[in-house]
């Protein structure tokens, strides 16, 4: 390749952060899902279409693995993180890719981020700290993450206190157990309980999808979730035994553009949970680029939630550069 290039114009240059207006949800509309039935094969036929569809090479999949990079909630959440595991995390927040290249991307003097940084609530300050100055959220999980099953009071004063030591994202998790009895005005006030707990934070909404056993129950979820003010919905804590699929992310991004169309309210989507590699993160950026257009390609309207996906996306950056790749341990994270 040409060297400082700049490349980051393939899926769009490269944007300051800009929240979008949020997601004051609507009251609880069961004509709007009671009657979806969603076709597991034929969803499956679709995605499996989606990474097919569309091949990028060379600066042009630089340009996309770029903007993979901005969407990038950077995870750590892990019996034993320690603040100073926070603190290289939120490092490579910062500065996720080597100097070098950057340079030979041609972005010396942009601003390249990744979107968050997401922790557990005992770490939010530590993760503030450190991001001081960058415009980096911190995002938090609460409720009871994972399995959201504490009492309802101490899911709620969860979110009170991360948002007071200053995250400004919260994902929550929902009560499985809602959806699993069809118990939807249950899902819909304690999400609308839990938007309230947010204030001004955004919050994300985990469906646990891998635990809601129908595609059915993944579209109607994802309906009451949004109406209850989901700025975000989410499909998976990570802790899951099956977490993002592109099934099950085609049902919810499906969902999000109906309620779109129903409301004129715009909710993101994070996939999140064992994606790790580059080619992966590709393919999901085309099926939002496919099924909810441009806007959905900037961090305000899309995140991935992964720990690992910035270590491969380096080393296919490193690859274009140098025409090498280098061992995954090269790239430390954390
Ligand atoms: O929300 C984020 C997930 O916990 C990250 O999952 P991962 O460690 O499989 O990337």
């Amino acid at each position: 390749m040409r060297t400082g290039e700049p490349v980051a114009t393939a899926a769009g240059p490269v944007k300051l952060h800009q929240p979008h207006a949020r997601n004051d949800g609507t009251p609880l509309n069961p004509d709007w899902f009671d009657a979806a039935e969603v076709n597991l094969s034929a969803a499956e036929r679709r995605a499996a279409t989606i990474g097919t569809r569309r091949t990028v090479k060379k600066q042009w999949q630089a340009a996309w693995l770029v903007k993979a990079i901005q969407c990038i909630d950077l995870t750590t959440l892990a019996g034993d993180d320690t603040p100073g595991r926070v603190e290289r995390l939120c490092a490579k927040a910062r500065h996720p890719l080597r100097d070098d290249l950057v340079e030979a991307l041609g972005l010396t003097g942009r601003r390249l981020t990744t979107g968050a940084v997401c922790v557990y609530p005992s770490m939010v300050r530590t993760a503030v700290k450190a991001l001081d100055g960058s415009g980096i959220p911190v995002a938090s999980v609460a409720t009871g993450f994972p399995a959201g099953l504490t009492p309802f009071e101490q899911r709620l004063a969860e979110i009170r206190y991360a948002v007071a030591e200053g995250a400004q994202e919260i994902d929550i998790v929902i009560t499985r157990a809602h959806v699993l009895t069809g118990n939807w005005q249950a899902l819909y006030d304690e999400t609308r309980l839990m938007r309230e707990a947010c204030g001004a934070a955004h919050m994300k909404a985990i469906l646990a999808t891998g635990e809601l056993k129908t595609l059915t129950n993944v579209y109607r979820a994802s309906m009451v979730t949004m109406m209850a003010g989901s700025d975000f919905i989410k499909t998976s804590t990570g802790m899951e035994g099956v977490n993002a699929t592109l099934p099950v992310s085609l049902v919810m991004v499906r969902a999000i553009r109906d309620y779109l169309a129903l409301s004129g309210l715009r909710v993101g989507f994070k996939p999140a949970g064992g994606i790790r590699a580059a080619k992966d993160a590709l393919t999901w950026l085309f099926l939002m680029k496919e099924e909810l257009g441009r806007d959905w390609l900037e961090p305000d309207l899309f995140r991935f939630g992964a720990s690992g996906l910035l270590t491969d996306i380096e080393r296919q950056i490193e690859h274009f550069v140098t025409g090498r790749y280098s061992s995954a341990d090269r790239h430390g994270m954390a």
